[in-house]
């Protein structure tokens, strides 16, 4: 089984006359996320939050700030991530991978592209779920609203997991987490 990570920074816009945008307090007060466009590797050409799999022993917190550094090169406190969601995707019965999301308004630097991903801030009620996992639908919008998800996705047709169909889910919402990764 594969242990990974996905990391939503969240801002306030730059209203009109100003260059800057404005950290936002809490994420009620946000209104664009950081997505990236993904250049390689799983879900290559989708959109995602910037992420990837736990190296070592790293904890769950720990891989969200180093990929989200070495994807985009934002620098995050891993105190200021806010554990929103724990995904688990099966592949034929098995599970594939099981993906902590998380979630803050508290970064430091501007985005950058990487090989590996091109940052694009979006509007929270503009987020191209055309171009994304088939089942981002489904639980993204509610964690840019602040709550928090256990949800299971069920994949069929073997690998890779990007190509397989999604054939059923299961969602549990407002979950408080034992772990908080
Ligand atoms: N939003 C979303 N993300 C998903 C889904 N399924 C899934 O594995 N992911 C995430 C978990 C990870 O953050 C990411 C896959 O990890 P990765 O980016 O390290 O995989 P990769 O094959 O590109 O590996 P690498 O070359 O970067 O090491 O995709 C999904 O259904 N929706």
């Amino acid at each position: 089984m594969i242990e990974a990570t996905l990391c939503f920074p969240l801002r306030t816009s730059p209203g009109d006359g100003e260059s800057e945008s404005q950290p936002a307090d809490d994420v009620s007060e946000a209104d664009e996320v950081l997505l990236i466009e993904k250049r390689r590797g799983l879900g290559d050409g989708w959109y995602n939050g910037p992420g990837g799999k736990l190296e070592g022993d790293e904890t769950p917190r720990e891989c969200a700030v180093r990929e989200t550094h070495e994807e985009v090169g934002l620098e995050i406190d891993p105190a200021d991530l806010e554990k929103a969601g724990e995904l688990t995707f099966l592949l034929d019965g098995e599970v594939h991978t099981f993906c902590h999301v998380f979630r803050t308004t508290a970064f430091r630097g501007e985005p950058r592209p990487s090989e590996e991903a091109r940052p694009e801030w979006v509007g929270v009620e503009e987020v191209p779920y055309d171009r994304m996992w088939e089942d981002d639908r489904l639980w993204l919008p509610g964690v840019l609203e602040g709550r928090t998800i256990a949800g299971e996705f069920a994949f069929s047709g073997g690998e890779p997991l990007d190509e397989a169909e999604f054939v059923r889910h299961d969602l549990e919402w407002d979950i408080s987490f034992t772990d908080d990764g």
